[in-house]
């Protein structure tokens, strides 16, 4: 998928959510792998209780801007953000920074703790990664570094974050038997358990149905459905069928660009710009 720099100049629009509703407000944000640049001032609102996708071309940022999130980056040495990401009103970029016209705070102050910010906006990976311990010590061992629980409230903790993925009912009688055991499928939704486990508010997925089977995915779904009561989604995928099925705002990007960020139902059916429609019609790639 080739486009030149004048292809890409495609303008943009932008429909966010009501900022009350905004759980996460990216605004203007640039990033960068050492001198390589890969976001160009990206807007992202978060609607609190949605699902939101991230869909575009291999390569235009879904992924660094998810991982922006949650500043898993900052893990990782040369890489950098600039701009404002508002979460609970406060610029994770710059914690000490006054914020104007932040949407409304609604859980803790992170002030600067990424380790705090890390439970409040969790990840699943493209890959399952299960720990290599049994399925209730999966959901368990995270539980454990934030609270003290007795066996009775922790069991009751495994059970309903194993519903809430629903997977309960596929492993209820072999709780001690390895993560690593499961199906591949199955393995996703323990990840997916394992992260809503700790109750954040935000659960990040980068392409997790990538490596499953139409039925493992199916319930993947049906999961993530079912999840949004509880928890904001923010998911990459390649799948556009599954953007459409399951999201409530999807983010198109091109080239380290948001091109259109717009309600699922209108954007699939109507895109805005010429790109987008180009990029669901199969136009490109
Ligand atoms: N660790 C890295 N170091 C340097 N450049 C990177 C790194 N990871 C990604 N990039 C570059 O950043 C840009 C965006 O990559 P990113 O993985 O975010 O895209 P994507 O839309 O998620 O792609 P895909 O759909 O293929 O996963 C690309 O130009 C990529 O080559």
């Amino acid at each position: 998928m080739n486009f030149d720099a004048k292809q890409a100049d495609v303008g943009s629009v932008i429909l966010p959510p009501p900022m009350e509703q905004r759980v996460l407000d990216v605004r203007g944000l640039n990033f960068f792998y050492g001198k390589h640049q890969a976001l160009f001032g990206v807007d992202l609102p978060v609607a609190r209780g949605k699902i939101t996708a991230l869909i575009g071309p291999s390569g235009c940022g879904k992924s660094t801007l998810l991982r922006t999130l949650n500043k898993i980056y900052d893990l990782y040495p040369g890489q950098h953000a600039e701009g404002q990401i508002l979460f609970n009103g406060e610029n994770l970029l710059n914690p000490r920074e006054a914020v104007e016209d932040a949407p409304p705070a609604a859980g803790l102050a992170i002030n600067g703790d990424n380790a705090r910010l890390r439970a409040r906006i969790g990840m699943v990976f493209q890959r399952p990664t299960p720990f290599p311990m049994s399925i209730y010590e999966n959901i368990a061992f995270g539980v454990r570094l934030h609270r003290n629980v007795s066996r009775a409230q922790m069991d009751e903790i495994v059970e309903t974050s194993l519903t809430r993925a629903a997977l309960w009912d596929e492993v209820k009688d072999k709780l001690d038997k390895s993560g690593l055991s499961l199906s591949g499928g199955q393995q996703q939704r323990l990840c997916v358990a394992r992260g809503i486990a700790v109750e954040p508010e935000v659960l990040l997925l980068d392409e997790p149905a990538s490596a499953l089977d139409p039925l493992s995915t199916a319930k993947l779904e049906t999961a993530l459905i079912e999840l949004k009561q509880s928890f904001t989604i923010v998911i990459v995928t390649h799948n556009l069928q599954q953007a459409a099925r399951i999201s409530d705002y999807t983010g198109f990007m091109l080239m380290g660009k948001m091109v259109e960020f717009r309600p699922s139902g209108e954007a699939f059916v109507r895109p805005a710009t010429a790109a987008m429609r180009d990029y669901v019609t199969g136009r490109y790639g």
